[in-house]
């Protein structure tokens, strides 16, 4: 898997730093490259700029230095064939008077697409919802609403897909089992993933890289490649070499904790 870390460019930053109008320094000097097909977590303590980060990556908020491409290009060339982008948010925020369907379409009926039926159905059956496709988002437990909310981003096809901490409100049992459909879907579907979360774990059964970030201010730690092949389950979570590599992440960790 270490071999796509070679795809194309998909994202990549040259010392970025982000100041808020307040004063606060949420980044300095961050330098990332994320290529096509990778899985990129980024981990770090709370406040270390992760959402800053991926708020920016999804045009969502300007660095105060440095420089950001997408493809190779501005982000004027976002939303074209093959380069587009989706966000997947921590809570699930659907609309609660309308249908799973309604909500699944969103994005198409906002582009002023009408006729969404046959890619509505397709979203839903990536998520596994199709028979939950006329209710509301009430009647969902909170893993059905983030499937939703994923299918809602996987509806527009994105290339890049962003995500921050989309199941960190969720038991361990609904977290573990969204953890393994969504690295079936990216087997398949070969997407780039950014992914914010705060569990070594999750980051570590996901993603093909994770970044290590520190706070005060917030900046790259380390990068740490997780080589292990697809596909992943039950038993690469129950192996050594998954114990291994989250030990590492969590030494990781622990450095930036103290910086
Ligand atoms: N709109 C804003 N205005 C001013 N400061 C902000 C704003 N958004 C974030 N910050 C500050 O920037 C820093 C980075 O915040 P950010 O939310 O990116 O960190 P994070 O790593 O995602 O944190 P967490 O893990 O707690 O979600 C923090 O000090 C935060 O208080």
């Amino acid at each position: 898997m270490s071999t796509m870390a070679h795809g194309r460019p998909v994202f990549e930053a040259t010392g970025v730093g982000k100041t808020y109008a307040n004063g606060t320094v949420a980044l300095t000097d961050v330098d990332i490259d994320i290529r096509e097909g990778e899985f990129v977590s980024l981990v770090g303590p709370s406040g270390c700029g992760k959402s800053t980060l991926l708020r920016m990556i999804a045009g969502l908020g300007q660095g105060t230095e440095g420089e950001m491409r997408w493809w190779e290009q501005d982000f004027g060339a976002v939303g074209q064939a093959g380069r587009k982008l989706a966000f997947v948010f921590q809570e699930a925020a659907l609309m609660p008077w309308a249908t799973v369907a309604r909500n699944v379409e969103l994005p198409l009926r906002l582009s002023g697409q009408r006729k969404n039926a046959e890619q509505v159905e397709e979203a839903l059956e990536m998520v596994g919802l199709q028979d939950f496709r006329n209710a509301y988002p009430r009647e969902l437990s909170g893993g059905m609403q983030m499937r939703v909310s994923i299918a809602r981003a996987l509806i527009t096809k994105p290339n890049l897909l962003l995500m921050d901490e989309p199941f960190g409100a969720l038991d361990e049992m609904t977290r573990a089992k969204l953890n393994q459909e969504l690295l079936e879907l990216w087997e398949r579907l070969r997407w780039t993933v950014v992914f914010v979360t705060h569990s070594v774990y999750e980051s570590v059964f996901l993603s093909t890289r994770v970044v290590v970030m520190a706070a005060r201010p917030g900046r790259v730690l380390d990068d740490i490649v997780i080589d292990a092949p697809a596909p992943r389950s039950k038993e690469f979570r129950a192996s050594h070499e998954y114990h291994e590599l989250c030990n590492q992440v969590s030494e990781s960790l622990a450095r930036a904790a103290v910086l």
